[in-house]
């Protein structure tokens, strides 16, 4: 096989996400649950007949060299060369990106995913979930969830996985239109950062009882984010008419859970035209598992 074609990269939504310490080296210790949506990017491989990996779309504001597409790629091509001494075929890489950067969808984290992933099989390089879970690890915090490829309760900065059952419902996005970086997020000294751990019995039974669709927990970073952008203060207040409205990862997205999908359609027409939004089912599993 030379070539793949609209290799899905989807987004995912931080049900809750609680900031629980910090790390000696500044990074922070987190709980959070990851649910994958059916809405993200897309990409196409084709495998070269030289070394070279290309990105053969332009992507403003992110050069080829900073992009955590391109970054995967060189690791794992060159990591294949350390394991069998032959460096694998080059690639183009293009992309049609959806996701808003910035947007605590992990869109970046997710190309970057299904980049490995789709590299491991086209170069027949046999590498493990794991390791290249591993591998991605140093390029975001969110990359190894994505190559997990299942709903997860995460612990440490999102690195420590275990499957979670989470509900099987569509959500409403609303896109506030402005992009937040995440180191000024956890920046922040108004960040608190001592939430008490739960354990993960604690979102299940949480689930199991609930009534309607009110979220386990809560977002920590959401305070500082909707003082910082007011638009995400806004969309929060918005979509709150419809359901337990919470931001996702470090914003600037907002998101509710609907029980169906002519539920979130009726909110979706309801959004006020100056932000982008969009409906989107809860996904069980990676999407590119049926793929390769
Ligand atoms: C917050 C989360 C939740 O899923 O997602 P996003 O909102 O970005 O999608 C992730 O933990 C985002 O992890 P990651 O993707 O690695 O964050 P980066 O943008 O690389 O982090 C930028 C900076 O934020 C700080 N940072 C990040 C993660 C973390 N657990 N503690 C931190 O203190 C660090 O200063 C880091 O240099
Ligand atoms: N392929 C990529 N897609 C999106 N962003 C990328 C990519 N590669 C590098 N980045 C950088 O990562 C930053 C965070 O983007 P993204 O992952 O989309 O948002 P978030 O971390 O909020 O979920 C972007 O602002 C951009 O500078």
């Amino acid at each position: 096989m030379t070539s793949l074609k609209h290799c899905p990269a989807p987004a995912k939504l931080n049900l809750f996400l609680h900031v629980n310490g910090r790390r000696p080296d500044g990074y922070h210790l987190l709980q959070t649950v990851f649910q994958m949506v059916d809405h993200g990017d897309s990409l196409d491989f084709t495998l070269r007949d030289d070394e070279q990996i290309v990105r053969v779309t332009e992507l403003a504001g992110v050069p080829q060299e900073c992009d955590l597409i391109i970054r995967a790629a060189r690791l794992l091509q060159a990591e294949v060369q350390r394991r069998t001494g032959h460096l694998p075929r080059g690639v183009d890489i293009a992309i049609n990106k959806v996701l808003p950067m910035g947007g605590g969808l992990g869109g970046g984290s997710s190309d970057a995913a299904t980049t490995l992933m789709v590299l491991n099989h086209l170069w027949q390089a046999g590498l493990s979930r794991d390791e290249l879970m591993a591998m991605g690890l140093p390029l975001g915090a969110d990359i190894p969830f994505f190559i997990f490829g299942q709903t997860a309760f995460a612990e440490g900065v999102g690195e420590a996985l275990q499957p979670v059952q989470a509900a099987d419902c569509w959500y409403v996005v609303i896109e506030p239109g402005v992009e937040v970086p995440t180191a000024a997020i956890f920046s922040s000294e108004h960040l608190t950062r001592d939430t008490p751990p739960v354990i993960i019995s604690d979102f299940s039974s949480y689930l199991e009882n609930r009534n309607g669709l009110k979220e386990f927990g809560k977002n920590d970073l959401q305070q500082v984010a909707t003082q910082l952008y007011p638009p995400v203060a806004e969309a929060v207040a918005w979509l709150a008419a419809y359901g337990d409205a919470r931001m996702t990862g470090s914003g600037a997205c907002v998101f509710c859970a609907l029980a169906s999908e002519a539920e979130a359609e009726s909110v979706l027409k309801q959004v006020p035209a100056k932000w982008q939004a969009w409906k989107a089912k809860a996904l069980h599993h990676h999407p590119l598992d049926a793929m390769l």
